[in-house]
């Protein structure tokens, strides 16, 4: 039987570049259960990605802060103006979010901060924490976030409004902010290219790295 699945999108439905492999678009599409697009990437990303692959809208997105299931109110946690406040001491500080402009990285982020990783991590770091704030490397940006936030409540949240166990899912990432979501799903899987954090913190590990990893562990879970 096909457990619910709880996919990241950067590093694991994608290869380095961020681009999304094209062959999970139909996996996803034909999967049996509830997919849940559990991403760092500010909201309106996973919508459209279930928008254009015509599955339902279930998403945990900004590692978190927001919550949405189709038919339900969205769920929005954290804390912007923290953010955006250490955005501001970190410009001050001379420093940038490192984005081209226009920023299409924050534009339509609710919760959280995204930095670009060509950015200094020690004052992101420092002024994070006097502003109660924490900063998770996934791979591929900085985000600045309430430490009371992440993927894994986002897991809790959704499963309860699906009237499912969160242990029943399956989950499968590639960094640190998946950590959270390993530990709540029933079954994790890290690919190959997953940072040390989220190596240590799943149950497998696939062979291969990015989209493949990815239809590794698809493979594992629908054959084992
Ligand atoms: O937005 C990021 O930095 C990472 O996004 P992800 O959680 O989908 O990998
Ligand atoms: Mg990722």
């Amino acid at each position: 039987m096909t457990p619910p699945l709880a996919v990241d999108i950067d590093g694991t439905l994608t290869g380095p570049s961020r681009a999304v492999d094209p062959r999970v678009m139909s996996v996803l599409q034909e999967w049996d259960d509830h997919v849940v697009v559990a991403t760092g990437k500010a909201f309106p990303y996973p919508v459209a990605l279930c928008e254009f692959l015509g599955i339902p809208i279930t998403v945990i997105a900004e590692n978190g802060g927001v919550v949405a299931v189709a038919g339900e109110e969205i769920v929005f946690t954290g804390d912007p103006d923290s953010a955006w406040a250490v955005a501001e001491a970190y410009e001050e500080a001379g420093f940038g979010l490192g984005w081209d402009e226009p920023d299409f990285v924050n534009r339509w982020r609710e919760t959280e901060i995204a930095v670009a990783l060509d950015q200094p991590l020690d004052p992101l770091e420092r002024i994070a924490a006097d502003h109660g704030l924490e900063v998770v490397d996934t791979g591929f940006a900085y985000h600045v976030k309430t430490p009371e936030v992440d993927k894994g409540k986002g897991l809790e949240a959704v499963a309860h409004t699906l009237e499912r166990d969160p242990a029943e899912f399956v989950a499968v990432g590639d960094s640190e902010n998946d950590v959270a979501t390993f530990e709540t799903a029933g079954r994790s899987f890290a690919v190959a290219n997953a940072d040390d954090s989220a190596l240590a913190a799943a149950d497998e590990v696939t062979e291969a790295s990015y989209a493949d990893g990815f239809l590794e562990a698809v493979d594992r879970i629908e054959t084992e």
